[in-house]
C-alpha cells in the first residue's frame, strides 16, 4: 500500500483525469507545508508535529478529508461499516470522513468520560501512558472497521484501539493516519494494514 497521496489509478480515477491527480499531489504538499514543529513540547526531547494549522484553513480541511475518502475508496475491497477515531484528533477527521463514506462514526475515549458498560484497555504512547474505552455495545461482531487517528508515533494508542476493537469482535479492516514518525516504528505493533497521508520525514 502507498505511503504517498494516490495516484489517478490509485484512487480509481481514469488516466484521463490527470489534472485531478496532479491537483492532489499538489495539495500534499500544501498539507505538508501547513504543520508547524514545537521542540520539548509537552516534555523535554518530544518534537511535537501540530496538525492544527490544516484545520484553521478550509481548502486544506477539504484536502485532507478528500485525500483520505478517495484513498479508502481506491483500495479496500470491502466498504467500512464503522469509522473509529481515538480521541481528541483522530474526532477532528473521523466524522466527516464516515460521513462522506456513509459509514458509522464510533468513539475511542479516554477512561471516564463514556456513560454505561465500557471495554477498556491501557497503553503507552511517546510522551506518556493512559486507558481508552469503548461503549461495549458500539461494535456488532463482524462489523469492518477503519480507525484513524492525526498521527502515529510509537503505535501504542492505535494498538489499543485496534485491541477495543477486536474485543467487541470487530473485523479490523486497517489504520489510517495523517502523519508518521516513521524512526518509532509505531506500524510494526498495529494488527491490520497501515496507511499514512504524510510521512515523518520533510
Ligand atoms: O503512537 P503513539 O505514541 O501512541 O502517539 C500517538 C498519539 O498521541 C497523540 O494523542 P494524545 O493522546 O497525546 O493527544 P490528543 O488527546 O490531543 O489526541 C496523537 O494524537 C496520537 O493519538
Ligand atoms: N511528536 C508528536 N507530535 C504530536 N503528537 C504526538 N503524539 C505522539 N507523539 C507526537
Ligand atoms: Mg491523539
Amino acid at each position: 500500500m502507498s505511503s504517498t497521496l494516490p495516484n489517478a489509478s490509485q484512487v480509481g480515477l481514469p488516466a484521463s483525469d490527470a489534472s485531478s491527480a496532479a491537483e492532489l499531489a499538489s495539495l500534499t504538499v500544501r498539507l505538508r507545508g501547513a504543520l508547524r514543529q514545537f521542540p520539548d513540547f509537552p516534555s523535554p526531547g518530544i518534537l511535537f508535529e501540530d496538525i492544527l494549522p490544516i484545520f484553521a484553513d478550509p481548502s486544506l480541511h477539504e484536502a485532507l478529508i478528500r485525500s483520505l475518502e478517495l484513498h479508502i475508496r481506491a483500495n479496500y475491497d470491502q466498504k467500512p461499516d464503522v469509522i473509529v477515531g481515538l480521541e481528541a484528533r483522530g474526532f477532528l477527521m473521523g466524522p466527516s470522513l464516515a460521513l462522506r463514506l456513509g459509514a458509522s462514526f464510533v468513539p475511542v475515549r479516554k477512561q471516564g468520560k463514556l456513560p454505561g458498560p465500557c471495554e477498556t484497555q491501557g497503553y503507552e504512547k511517546e510522551y506518556g501512558q493512559d486507558f481508552f474505552q469503548m461503549q461495549a455495545d458500539s461494535i456488532k461482531p463482524g462489523q469492518k472497521v477503519l480507525v484513524i487517528d492525526d498521527i502515529i508515533a510509537t503505535g501504542g494508542s492505535a494498538y489499543a484501539g485496534g485491541e477495543l476493537i477486536k474485543k467487541m469482535g470487530g473485523d479490523l479492516l486497517g489504520f489510517i493516519f495523517l502523519l508518521e514518525l516513521e524512526f518509532l516504528h509505531g506500524r510494526d505493533k498495529l494488527p491490520a494494514p497501515v496507511y499514512t497521508l504524510l510521512s515523518g520525514q520533510a
